[in-house]
């Protein structure tokens, strides 16, 4: 049987703060399948961010190990992990963090360009993205002559650029009106699932949830079913 795209194996992260260490994930389990959609819901302050950060490769658990299709990633070189993070992982945040110089089109080619495609068949791409997200016409505008609903569906568009096998995603809608939202979120399981995408995505949203293929939360630092 081939690995899973993600498995986060009795994870641990502590942060040192004034008072003393404070300990986030505790011996922390999950396992996303290949395509699987995971909704995380848990309060605020019980480590969903920093979830997301160490299965993202972005900082490295105090015990534990994150593997990325089988592979270990305490074992591997920095290099070595930003390497399979762009190859691999793709992120969305509540806010959209595009590059407000470049154009939508230009935000969705960027990281395909930087891990080596052509620049024909990253334009290709990203136009074909932009109008899976309704976009067309849109692709010369610069993040800040598009609405907010409008920059997050580019936002997703380029997370899913580079072909990941793994998208994460922190609150993606919540910086939208409930109505584009709904809208913006919809969008975003068809476009994972037509993709064959697993996802892990943290929302304080039951609804929105409710439409992933699983719900989970977090427990004294442990991930439990939802
Ligand atoms: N760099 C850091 N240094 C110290 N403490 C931190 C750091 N990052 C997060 N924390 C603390 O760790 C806990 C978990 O934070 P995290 O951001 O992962 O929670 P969250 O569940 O994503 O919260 P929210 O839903 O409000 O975004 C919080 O108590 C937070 O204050």
């Amino acid at each position: 049987m081939s690995e899973p795209p993600l498995r986060l194996a009795a994870v641990e992260r502590r942060y040192r703060t004034e008072a003393g260490e404070l300990p986030v994930l505790r011996g922390a389990d999950l396992t996303l399948a290949a395509g699987e959609i995971v909704a995380l819901v848990a309060p605020s302050g019980t480590g969903k961010s920093t979830l997301l950060h160490l299965a993202g490769l972005l900082e490295k658990p105090d015990g534990g190990e994150v593997y990325v299709e089988g592979r270990a990633a305490g074992t591997l070189s920095d290099d070595a992990r930003t390497a399979i993070r762009r190859a691999t992982i793709g992120f969305v945040y509540q806010f959209h963090h595009l590059l407000p110089e470049f154009t939508a089109e230009e935000n969705v080619a960027l990281p395909q360009l930087a891990a080596g495609a052509a620049r024909g068949a990253a334009r290709d791409r990203a136009r074909g993205l932009l109008a899976a997200f309704g976009l067309t016409g849109r692709e010369d505008h610069r993040p800040g002559k598009l609405s907010g609903g409008e920059q997050q569906r580019v936002a997703i568009a380029r997370a899913l650029a580079n072909q990941p096998r793994v998208l994460l995603a922190d609150e993606p809608t919540g910086n939208l009106d409930v109505g584009t939202a709904d809208r913006v979120f919809a969008e975003l399981l068809d476009q994972v699932r037509h993709h064959g995408v697993a996802a892990l995505i943290a929302t304080h949203n039951p609804e929105l949830a409710r439409r992933m293929d699983r719900i989970v939360t977090l427990r004294e630092g442990r991930v439990v079913e939802g």
